[in-house]
């Protein structure tokens, strides 16, 4: 089947007392290879929907002696992007008209072919996948900037993003670990990209921007009530972005509350809103990003111990930028490009001294402070070339580099050689041949020169 025709797999809950209807409809939806519950009376319809995320529902509106339609905003204050389908007996339009106002999407009338089912129940599935497309577009609104350059010349990288690949395609957490701007919400949403969950929504969470619970109100969801100021019912991020990933920014602050009930969450795939004793479940994908020392805090006891053993499952360290010398100009190159564009410059380049001094730098704020120091410099800069002039003063001018025959210590030379070199070649083997070393020498070379 071509992707235009492929259905979207939809989690369907039937409701119809008769148990024919339930039989056909759940052999159809199943052959189209949707995941199908079906239950006889409205309570146990409310009990599943509570359990379980379903994108649609057909719901018959004469379940015995009670009546379909108060089911309808029932199931939707739960789930606001359900589905309805009514099945009425005979087509009435005032029923279905009193449905749809009460917020159901469509109605089939009894009795009806396996085609029309199939073809409200691909209408249905395009809705759903074009609204999850809209929530993970405005996700990335927010993230809209230069094209994230995950090329990297530096092996260590190189080797991350490897793992990081091969360990999207399962569900495994990931742990990313490093120090601040070095780029971790980066790769965890290339991680969701090159998942199997790519076409569902991600939600960032950024644990230490919102008090404990707020927190835990946003990751989980609340009740109307549930606390002063929650006028109507929140289902929360993990629901929101079922069949997703989930992005836990900074869980080195998550407060203890927080921590426990995402800890259940992770055993169990269950959580209950704030406010809430319904046990509810969810599908979600999590990662982890801290640039605080986790096991550090685990083990002095400021994060919680078992915790932190389930999130250190694939856990990887994104090296400071300092480390890895070789990607500062490709990814300034990137955001000087980008930049430029942007704020309607012709193209610019770095002069020669620029370039050096951008190398030379220690990068405290990591590649976010380097695309800061290039966004400033594009705004403020004149001419068609950035000069030191235009980089924030903490960036000092590279000192005239020694020449060959200069009074200076071989060590000096070797130290530039090898950078010069390393920013020129593809591969550390390729430097070392050059250099006429193995790749052990040339690392030990690099440890002493901190390169
Ligand atoms: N490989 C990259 N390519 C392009 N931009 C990058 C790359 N890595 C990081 N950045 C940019 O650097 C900035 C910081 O990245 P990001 O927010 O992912 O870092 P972080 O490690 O999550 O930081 P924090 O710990 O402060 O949340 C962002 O503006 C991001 O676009």
């Amino acid at each position: 089947m071509d992707k235009e025709n492929k259905a979207t797999v939809l989690n369907i809950l039937i409701v119809d007392d008769e148990a024919n209807i339930r039989k056909t409809l759940s052999y159809c939806l199943a052959a189209e290879g949707h995941m199908v519950i079906a239950v006889s009376n409205p309570e146990d319809a409310v009990e599943e929907a509570r359990r379980r995320s379903f994108d649609m529902a057909f719901v018959d509106l004469k379940l015995g002696d009670e009546d379909g339609m108060e089911l309808i905003p029932v199931l939707l204050s739960d789930s606001s992007w359900i589905k309805i389908v009514v099945i009425t007996a005979h087509a009435s339009i005032e029923t279905a008209v009193e449905a749809i106002k009460l917020g159901a999407a469509d109605y089939i009338a009894k009795p009806f072919t396996p085609d029309q089912v199939k073809l409200i129940t691909r209408r249905m599935g395009k809705i759903r996948e074009l609204e999850t497309e809209i929530v993970s577009l405005r996700e990335n609104i927010q993230q809209i900037g230069p094209e994230n350059s995950l090329v990297t010349k530096n092996p260590g990288m190189q080797r991350i993003i490897e793992t990081l690949k091969k360990a999207a395609v399962s569900d495994a957490i990931i742990l990313l670990q490093g120090e601040s701007g070095t780029g971790k919400s980066i790769f965890a949403r290339a991680v969701h990209n090159w998942s199997l969950r790519a076409a569902k929504p991600m939600a960032v969470v950024a644990c230490p921007s919102v008090p404990s619970e707020l927190l835990e109100s946003e990751m989980f969801g609340h009740a109307r009530g549930a606390f002063t100021g929650a006028v109507r019912d929140n289902p929360g991020r993990i629901a929101a972005c079922e069949g997703g990933t989930l992005l836990l920014d900074e869980i080195g602050d998550m407060a203890p509350g927080v921590q426990a009930k995402l800890l259940r969450f992770i055993q169990d795939r269950e959580y209950e809103r704030l406010g809430e004793s319904i046990l509810r479940r969810a599908d979600v994908r999590i990662i982890a990003a801290t640039n605080a020392d986790l096991e550090k805090k685990a083990a002095d006891g400021s994060f919680r111990e078992d915790l932190f053993y389930r999130l250190n499952v694939i856990s990887l360290t994104i090296p400071p930028l300092r480390q890895r010398p070789e990607d500062i100009l490709p990814l300034a190159e990137g955001f000087l490009a980008y930049f430029s564009r942007v704020n309607h410059r012709m193209p610019l380049s770095f002069t020669d001294q620029t370039k050096e001094s951008l190398v030379n730098h220690s990068w405290p704020g990591n590649v976010r402070e380097l695309r800061n120091a290039v966004e400033r410099a594009v705004i403020l800069g004149n001419g068609d070339k950035i000069s030191m002039n235009d980089l924030p003063g903490n960036i000092i001018p590279a000192v005239k580099t020694p020449a060959i025959g200069d009074k200076v210590s071989l060590a000096a030379i070797e130290e530039l050689h090898i950078r010069r070199l390393m920013a020129s070649t593809s591969s550390l083997q390729e430097a070392a041949d050059i250099l006429g070393i193995d790749q052990t020498t040339l690392w030990r070379r690099r440890k002493t020169y901190g390169i």
